[in-house]
């Protein structure tokens, strides 16, 4: 059974890229990579690291005008990612363009409220809703412009699901009970979050930055085995 957890391998390091996803492989479905890992390997690296065949979550939450997003969704095709992320503040007309250049395999998901965020940092920055508000909002907009669903908190993923049953749920800021929160304010475990509705699963440092990743990697799968909706599934 393919799991759906996806390894975030945030580091600039290429090497220990290709180590660290090669030594988890048979953990996770698939690898997803960010800011920090493409600023510094850019397309090269994103081709080295596919080369291990497992499918790649470019996560580069693209967010400006809808003439430069869509051009960069095309310049990105040729990587064949299979999940691609953009900002859905960055409005319809930006998430239309999205999905319009990306290729017909690849999902756009569109980020709502980053799980780092809770609900004084909305009012800071000018957003007078809770979390679960804004992503119940942001949802409507990115299913409105057609793309295949969003980036939440585990906290908000039943609702997104009910409202949009057929939607794509990516869900980051994933704790295994009892492990570092870190910059993460909005947190669930793996296991929560895929009960709740998740299509696919992030977690970075509590398998990358932990003392035995392989072990780390391996306890979030078999935890995941575990949980009512894949024992449903299976
Ligand atoms: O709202 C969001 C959107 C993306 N992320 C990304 O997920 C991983 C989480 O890493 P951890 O080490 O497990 O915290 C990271 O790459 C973020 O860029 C997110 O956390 N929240």
């Amino acid at each position: 059974m393919t799991l759906p957890l996806f390894v975030a391998i945030d580091t600039p390091d290429l090497d220990g890229a290709a180590s660290l996803a090669d030594a988890v492989r048979s953990h996770v479905g698939g690898l997803k990579l960010g800011l920090e890992f493409f600023a510094a390997n850019g397309p090269e690296g994103v081709r080295r690291l596919a080369q291990g065949g497992l499918p790649v979550f470019l996560d580069l939450k693209l967010h400006d005008i809808p003439n430069t997003v869509g051009k960069a969704v095309a310049a990105l095709a040729p990587l064949a990612p299979a999940v691609l992320t953009v900002h859905a503040t960055g409005g319809r007309a930006m998430l239309e363009a999205a999905k319009a250049a990306a290729p017909p395999n690849c999902k756009v998901v569109a980020v709502t409220v980053l799980t780092s965020l809770d609900e004084a940092d909305l009012a800071e920055a000018g957003v007078a809703s809770t979390p679960a508000e804004q992503v119940a909002r942001l949802a409507r907009l990115t299913r409105s412009a057609g793309c295949d669903g969003i980036v939440c908190s585990g906290s908000e993923v039943a609702a997104a699901r009910e409202a949009w049953p057929d939607g794509y749920f990516v869900v980051p800021g994933l704790r295994p009970a009892g492990s570092d929160v870190g910059d993460q304010k909005r947190v669930l475990t793996p296991a929560e979050a895929l009960d709740r509705g998740a299509s696919l699963l992030v977690v970075g440092r509590p398998i990358t930055a932990a003392p035995d990743p392989v072990e780390a990697a391996r306890a979030i799968a078999s935890s995941l085995r575990q949980a009512p909706a894949l024992t449903a599934s299976a």
